[in-house]
């Protein structure tokens, strides 16, 4: 189902807008949030988690109004947020058979189908009866979209899900997200790009409370691909070139450092046309430089 978010803002009583003027639709499927830090990300999660109030704006997930109808939302939706405690002396059994209780599943050997189903897609079903103090940061994660999964939720809300996991643990939970994103409204906010570029088939950028960029990730990378150009320099030089050109990302390749230029046409003093990805999507239009229009 669709998720349509209109003119949505939100101005903390320090004076910090964290959301101005958003309006954003998110299919069925994985959605990508990108940003970086402070952007407006978990601003947004919270509000769409009914867990915050919004100054203006509203949001409709099909006909249910979202800012409206708070009991209906949270009976379908699971969300993850960015911290979340756990009780250590708790093993996750007894953790997901609370919660589960709490979610109305009364019938005790439903329940333990369920929470065994959820605990053998999250991959943590040998180790039910341990504590959760003991679980590794990657265990946390997938005993977080356990319980986020409880009661089938057909809108799922991740908050930046993958900091602080080893690439092994990373493409773990990845694979747990795209199994779980097939038929539901799954929003991913993370502030790394890579999330975004292997799970997310529609994405978003937000900074500074606005709305960047949004549309179909694949488009968006197809879009910026004749636009950009690489040379590898010296890093000495590196002021030279960003007095003359526009350098929307350095990165060290093998101990040398290689530049992205953006530009319409081929901007000269040896750089070569290179293949646009996700990140220069995200680096050029953070650094405002880039607006979606397709190439030729
Ligand atoms: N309770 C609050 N009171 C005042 N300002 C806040 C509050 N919560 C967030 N902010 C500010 O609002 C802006 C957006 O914050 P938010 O946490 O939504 O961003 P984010 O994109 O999720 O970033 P991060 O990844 O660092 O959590 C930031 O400037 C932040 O400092």
């Amino acid at each position: 189902m669709e998720l349509r978010i209109r003119n949505l803002s939100k101005t903390y009583a320090n004076g910090v807008v964290a959301l101005n003027d958003i309006s954003l639709t998110i299919p069925t499927g994985m959605f990508g949030l990108l940003g970086p830090n402070g952007a407006g990300k978990s601003t947004l999660m919270r509000i769409l988690a009914t867990l915050q109030e919004c100054d203006r704006g509203s949001v409709f997930f099909g006909d249910l109004d979202v800012l409206d109808d708070k009991d209906e939302v949270r009976r379908l939706l699971g969300y993850l947020p960015q911290d979340f405690g756990l009780y250590p002396k708790v093993t996750a059994y007894e953790m997901l058979d609370h919660f589960a209780v709490l979610k109305g599943l009364s019938h005790r050997a439903r329940r333990r189908e369920v929470i065994d189903g959820l605990l053998q897609q999250t991959n943590l079903f040998d180790v039910r009866n341990q504590k959760l103090g003991t679980f590794s940061g990657g265990m946390r994660q997938r005993f977080g979209i356990a319980q986020a999964l409880l009661g089938d939720p057909r809108l799922i809300i991740v908050d930046e899900p993958t900091a602080g996991l080893d690439p092994q643990e990373r493409v773990r939970f990845h694979n747990l997200l795209s199994d779980i994103g097939d038929e539901r409204t799954v929003i991913l906010s993370t502030h790394i790009v890579s999330d975004v570029a292997d799970l997310c088939s529609n994405m978003a950028i937000i900074n500074k409370g606005e709305l960047l960029l949004t549309g179909a990730t694949q488009q968006l990378i197809d879009d910026i691909s004749c636009k950009i150009w690489a040379r590898f320099i010296d890093k000495r030089e590196l002021s030279y070139f960003q007095q003359r050109h526009t350098i929307i990302s350095t990165r060290l390749l093998s101990g040398r450092t290689l530049i992205h230029a953006y530009s319409d046409n081929d901007p000269g003093d040896g750089f070569e046309e290179a293949i646009g990805d996700l990140e220069d999507v995200y680096f050029a239009t953070i650094a405002g430089r880039h607006v979606a229009e397709a190439c030729d």
